[in-house]
């Protein structure tokens, strides 16, 4: 077995019923014969076509020569900058493969329009761009690929020669790339997106990239017989049982941080599973992605965490409420083990780990947005170049500043199950520095605090955002870019588009009753230190 899991429970005996009832239900071998009842008759449609991955470390092998083969043709025409478009499942496993094989993949999982244009005017005469989406559907994906489709046009080069595409059979973008020339490779459509990181979503653009995918395989491989047993020892069961009993006892945060593993963005892919998995019905497990075993969250933790660190340097865990784990494996095995441990999660919280039913409320209040029909939301004060946008409710009046605006946000945590998450629309490698303001709020409130950059979140922990408790205050940052870039053929530009969907997800979380507060910069200049005094 090449994957281990240490836990510590503060109600032991909770957890020892939990997974002797899991063991006795057969919930690890069921889930490895594809046993769709395990979550109830209400989720049971869906789960019936949602469970091949747990075969895919034998089933996705046949894809591995036919992309070894595309990359060597690629390469020897000196096409070795590979890009990726796509979202959520789409991204989040081939940006972590490719970490930790220490291979460069330019993912473009972002509407923002100086992000766009950077990636196209990087190195265009070397660009191979991988197109990836499940559905074929995804706005912002369909809004990049027109986008590079006219860059290569504009270079007089021809746009099948550059893109390659990813998707379920039949879908809107398998007709039309297959209509276009593209090359397209099929995903298993019984497979979901935030599970789909050992199809063709997690190894086209990885392989293309030049990582090894057929070890990455054989890592999954090694620790399946294990994920597939029903005994105290599965190290999958094992931290889906923990997961799910500490969330039913209301310790339902997870402090996610990398204990010296060599793919650290893997908290990212974990992230997403596990929020959009078990977010919804008014429950959940919210991930907070922190920055190290030191940092804010960590140390100190909030009585509602559970401390979990990845990679080999397993920290001693003392976490305030004495729930935590240790996972340490290599990618492969992480990846199928955090799959199993987050649908078993799911199954002791009881909620259907393979929907994602908010989701399509922000798109549609964007879609309304940008058609025109959404309203378009009153500034409730101007402080220097940051216009202020509040839902309604909350803020005090006579509120003139931005550092009382968030102050006001602040105040309205609650203190036992309250969270911040802050929500940047900007440009997530020129504006990277916006992240330390995670750390620097957790200190101030003393809270789970998450950040996000939109959209990217968007199809990620959006859907918990929406469908888990309500017990989360928004701060979302937006701002004017560098300069616009209108969408080839479509009624609106990137900034819109942006704009569009960050109003309407605070819109929808606002329906909900929760307080967002939207600052607005004039520019983005150097947003941390603009907005430095307020959150610091
Ligand atoms: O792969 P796509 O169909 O483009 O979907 C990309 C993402 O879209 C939505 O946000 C879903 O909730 C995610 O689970 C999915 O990964």
């Amino acid at each position: 077995m090449s994957a281990g899991v240490e836990l510590v429970a503060s109600d032991k005996g909770a957890l020892e019923a939990t997974l002797d009832r899991l063991i006795a239900d057969g919930v690890a071998s069921g889930i490895a014969r594809q046993d769709s009842t395990l979550w109830g008759p209400a989720a049971e449609e869906e789960s019936a076509k949602r469970l091949a991955w747990v075969s895919l470390s034998s089933a996705s092998r046949h894809l591995v020569p036919e992309i070894m083969a595309l990359r060597d043709e690629l390469r020897a025409q000196g096409l070795d900058h590979v890009v990726l478009c796509g979202m959520g499942g789409s991204s989040l496993a081939p940006e972590v493969i490719c970490e930790a094989a220490g291979v460069d993949l330019d993912v473009l999982d972002s509407s923002d329009p100086d992000f766009v244009r950077t990636a196209i005017e990087k190195d265009l005469a070397r660009s191979v761009v991988v197109v990836s989406s499940k559905s074929g559907g995804t706005v912002e994906t369909d809004s990049q690929k027109r986008a590079w489709e006219k860059a290569f046009t504009d270079a007089r080069i021809d746009p099948a020669e550059r893109i390659v595409v990813v998707t379920d059979p039949g879908s809107p973008l398998s007709e039309a790339a297959t209509a276009a020339g593209y090359r397209v490779f099929h995903a298993d459509p019984a497979v979901g997106g935030r599970y789909s990181a050992l199809t063709a979503f997690g190894i086209v653009p990885s392989g293309l990239a030049g990582a090894d995918i057929s070890a990455l395989l054989d890592e999954a491989d090694a620790v399946r017989a294990a994920l597939e047993t029903d005994t105290a020892d599965n190290p999958g069961l094992a931290l889906g049982a923990l997961l799910g009993t500490a969330a039913r006892v209301g310790v339902d945060k997870m402090v996610l941080a990398s204990a010296g593993a060599p793919y650290a963005g893997l908290g990212d892919w974990i992230e997403q599973l596990v929020a959009e998995s078990t977010g919804k019905d008014s429950l959940g497990i919210l991930p907070v992605v922190v920055e190290s075993t030191e940092a804010p969250n960590w140390q100190p933790s909030t009585p509602d965490s559970v401390l979990v660190a990845y990679g080999p340097k397993a920290p001693v865990l003392s976490p305030a409420s004495g729930w935590g784990a240790v996972v340490d494996g290599s990618l492969g095995a992480q990846l199928l083990l955090w799959e199993y441990a987050t649908a078993i999660a799911g199954r002791v919280i009881g909620i259907n780990p393979f929907d994602q039913p908010d989701v399509e409320s922000a798109k549609a209040a964007a879609r309304a947005m940008l058609d025109g029909g959404g309203a378009q939301p009153e500034p409730a004060f101007v402080d220097g170049d940051v216009t202020v946008y509040a839902s309604p409710g909350w803020l005090p009046e006579g509120t003139a500043t931005v550092v009382e605006a968030v102050e006001a946000l602040l105040a309205q945590l609650d203190p036992q199950h309250g969270y911040v998450a802050v929500q940047a629309y900007l440009d997530r490698h020129r504006d990277a520095d916006l992240a330390m303001v995670r750390g620097r709020l957790a200190e101030r409130t003393g809270r789970p605090v998450t950040f996000g950059w939109g959209p990217r979140f968007l199809h990620s922990t959006g859907q918990y955002h929406k469908g888990g408790p309500a017990t989360g205050v928004y701060l979302q940052v937006t701002g004017q870019p560098e300069a616009d870039l209108a969408v080839p053929d479509r009624p609106f530009t990137f900034h819109e588009f942006l704009t569009a969907q960050a109003v309407g997800d605070g819109q929808v979380l606002a329906d909900k009753g929760q307080p967002v507060l939207r600052l607005h910069l004039a520019s983005t200049d150097d947003p941390t230190g603009r907005l430095g005094e307020a959150l610091g």
